[in-house]
């Protein structure tokens, strides 16, 4: 695959603190509009990679790029978001006291427009985006409730919709289904394979009943670096994962 094809290419990375190497002469291609599962034991590396991505934590060597031509390195945080690229951390952090709709509204808006975004009224194409993303993380029946009754599950979901109102390009998607039921397990994944239809998604996750659903090709993290790639059933049955899985 050639660079301009992909949506997130990482090749060579490497990143220290303290000496420690978190991350080690990674290598991920991401076509566009794939999704991605990348597990990993603890401490694999897995957030800190995320955190290349995003800007939040910059590299010591290695080439970050993200769409083909965006060099993520010479971007902060900021900017990288505006460019497209929407995280998802694991906790949520929807405004409970605002409804499910004024949530997405809000996050419509952007960060910086909170009073005038709840108090305008909403134009015709704002009303069908919202439609559209309720649908999608299925919350149209709770719409007008406060975020604050919903279940944990559903609260991921909200904030995944909050995510999508931003219309990104690449969603990263921080252990999802962590606490969640095992029906609210297998929504998130039919959820999220409706969403990388149309978008780009990495999805860290240990729950590997979650990822079997998500039916994606596999990452798997050890030490910093690719330790196997393939579908599930390919690096599950990999003699290195199994012994990486089962020493720790
Ligand atoms: N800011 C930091 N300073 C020092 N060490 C760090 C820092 N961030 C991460 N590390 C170390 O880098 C390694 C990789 O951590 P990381 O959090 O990326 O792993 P992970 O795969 O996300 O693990 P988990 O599944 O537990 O979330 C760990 O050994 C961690 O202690």
């Amino acid at each position: 695959m050639s660079k301009v094809d992909t949506i997130l290419y990482l090749d060579g990375v490497s990143v220290s603190f303290d000496g420690f190497r978190a991350i080690n002469n990674l290598s991920l291609v991401l076509a566009k509009g794939e999704m991605r599962a990348i597990i990993g034991p603890n401490g694999a590396g897995k957030t800190t990679m995320m955190d290349i991505i995003t800007g939040k934590t910059r590299p010591d060597t290695g080439e970050v790029f993200f769409n083909g031509t965006i060099d993520l390195t010479q971007h902060d945080e900021a900017d990288i978001a505006m460019m497209g690229i929407g995280r998802k951390f694991q906790k949520p952090t929807v405004f409970e006291s605002h409804t499910v709709e004024d949530n997405l509204v809000l996050a419509l808006a952007g960060p910086r427009s909170i009073f005038p975004a709840l108090f305008h009224k909403k134009t015709r194409p704002e009303g069908e985006r919202i439609d559209e993303i309720l649908a999608t993380i299925r919350l149209e029946k709770r719409r007008h409730d406060h975020a604050a009754n919903l279940s944990h599950g559903q609260k991921q979901w909200l904030e995944i919709g909050m995510l999508l109102a931003q219309d990104p390009k690449l969603l990263l998607v921080d252990e999802p289904v962590a606490g969640m039921t095992d029906a609210e397990t297998e929504e998130t994944a039919r959820l999220l394979r409706d969403i990388s239809k149309t978008h780009s998604v990495v999805v860290v996750e240990h729950d590997m009943h979650f990822v079997r659903e998500l039916d994606v090709r596999v990452t798997c993290l050890h030490e910093g670096s690719v330790l196997s790639e393939g579908t599930l059933d390919h690096v599950s049955a990999d003699q290195r994962v199994i012994e990486v899985y089962l020493g720790r």
